[in-house]
């Protein structure tokens, strides 16, 4: 029996969204616009020259991105050998929750709940939960701020006072960022643990522990990030696969993306890590199963930091890594390469940009599927599974 592996590069979207503009992002661009950086010689720290990714772009990426956008991105573009297309997001959220539930075969049938750029930020029922199941007098921060920067600010005093750090952004997203030690890392995951169903009763997506260490001037965030995210509104691809008997692996944030629903086992780690449980995934996953991958580190470390040289850095480490997956694939095997959303590492501010994104198969007949929407994905690794047809979406195969 097939095995489908569905691999999302968090963030890495290739322009285009039809609106684009209804979000502030029109002219969007992650992949041309960090191509474009690195063609013009400003992305020479660590690597160096024009945008390197081959094997990607083998697959179909360079004409993803021009199919999308009508960019055509320097460095990319070699006639595909791999099945590939770009897809439309019809939620109305360009965070990940959306876009992986709409992946998934699930569009979001509501609008979320977003926090007033002002501060405060947060309503007084929520300053008041925080106080009382931290058992604290205040909370600091309660404005939107980019997750580094808040805990340079407020490190010092949230050390001195035991008040917790809480912010948001431009994503329907309450986040608590605590020290590791001085708080304690527990108490934070069960803080947002508690706080997840008043939050997620107002239609805010995630409650995130943003957990950091260090002392005054380097502190740094650790891996130990949890989101607790609302549940998916209706059974998504993890559920159509597990009520079928199949096995799902989830590899990275996608089991709390998706509330653990329709999964089996769970990888996470760093992408470095999460690379070798995908590799390890491709050796012992079962016949028929689903493993459902998430990289975030394009998002993470580069996209919200506005750093298109690091973000160049990480999809040529990627990129890199493919051949090795794809000679560990058996045959009937599909890989489906795609993003979830867009972080333009050269827009303005540190906010995810609305776009298409690119969606490239392996293992399946090559050809152009064009452009096709979100939950078309689903459909066509639930196709390749040989599962039940659910959900909005078209099978691409
Ligand atoms: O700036 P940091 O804390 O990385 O936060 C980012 O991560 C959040 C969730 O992915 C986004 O909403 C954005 O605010
Ligand atoms: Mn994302
Ligand atoms: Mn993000």
């Amino acid at each position: 029996m097939p095995r489908a592996f569905l691999v999302v590069l968090d963030s890495v979207g290739c322009g285009g969204a039809p609106d684009a503009a209804a979000f502030g992002d029109a002219g969007a661009n992650t992949l041309a616009h960090i191509a474009e950086t690195c063609a013009a010689g400003r992305a020479d720290e660590g690597r160096e020259g024009p945008l390197s990714l081959p094997n990607m772009d083998a697959l179909g990426l360079g004409r993803a991105i021009e199919l999308a956008s009508g960019v055509t991105a320097p460095g990319l573009g070699v006639a595909p050998t791999g099945r590939w297309g770009a897809a439309t997001e019809v939620s109305p959220g360009k965070d990940t929750p959306s876009g992986h539930w709409e992946l998934a075969g699930v569009p979001v049938p509501w609008d979320w709940t977003y926090f007033p750029d002002t501060h405060p930020a947060f309503p007084p029922e929520v300053r008041e939960a925080v106080c009382t199941a931290a058992g604290t007098d205040g909370i600091l921060g309660d404005c939107h701020a980019s997750g580094t920067e808040i805990i340079e600010r407020l490190g010092t005093e949230h050390v001195r006072t035991g008040w917790p750090i809480c912010y948001t952004s431009a994503d329907s997203v309450f986040q608590i960022a605590a020290h590791e030690e001085t708080f304690g890392l527990e108490r934070l995951l069960r803080l947002c643990q508690d706080l997840a169903p008043l939050l997620h009763g107002m239609r805010v997506g995630r409650v995130i522990a943003r957990p950091f260490v260090g002392d005054e001037g380097s502190y740094r965030r650790t891996s130990n990030r949890r989101d607790f995210a609302i549940a998916p509104p209706s059974p998504t691809l993890c559920d159509w696969a597990q009520v079928a008997g199949r096995q799902v692996n989830a590899i990275g944030k996608i089991g709390d993306i998706f509330s653990m629903r329709g999964i089996d086992t769970v990888a996470k780690g760093t992408d470095a890590e999460l690379m070798e449980a995908l590799q390890a995934r491709v050796t012992d996953a079962d016949e028929g199963s689903l493993t459902f991958a998430n990289f975030v580190e394009f998002d993470t470390n580069w996209g919200h930091r506005r750093d298109p040289t690091g973000y160049a850095r990480q999809l040529e480490w990627f990129d890199a890594q493919l051949p090795r997956v794809m000679a560990g694939l058996q045959p009937g095997d599909l890989l489906l390469l795609t993003a979830d959303h867009g972080n333009d590492p050269t827009y303005r501010g540190t906010e995810h940009t609305r776009e298409r994104v690119p969606v490239l198969m392996h293992g399946v007949a090559p050809g152009a599927v064009g452009l096709c929407a979100f939950a078309d994905v689903a459909a066509t690794v639930a196709d390749h599974l040989g599962l039940d047809p659910a959900g909005p979406g078209r099978s691409l195969l």
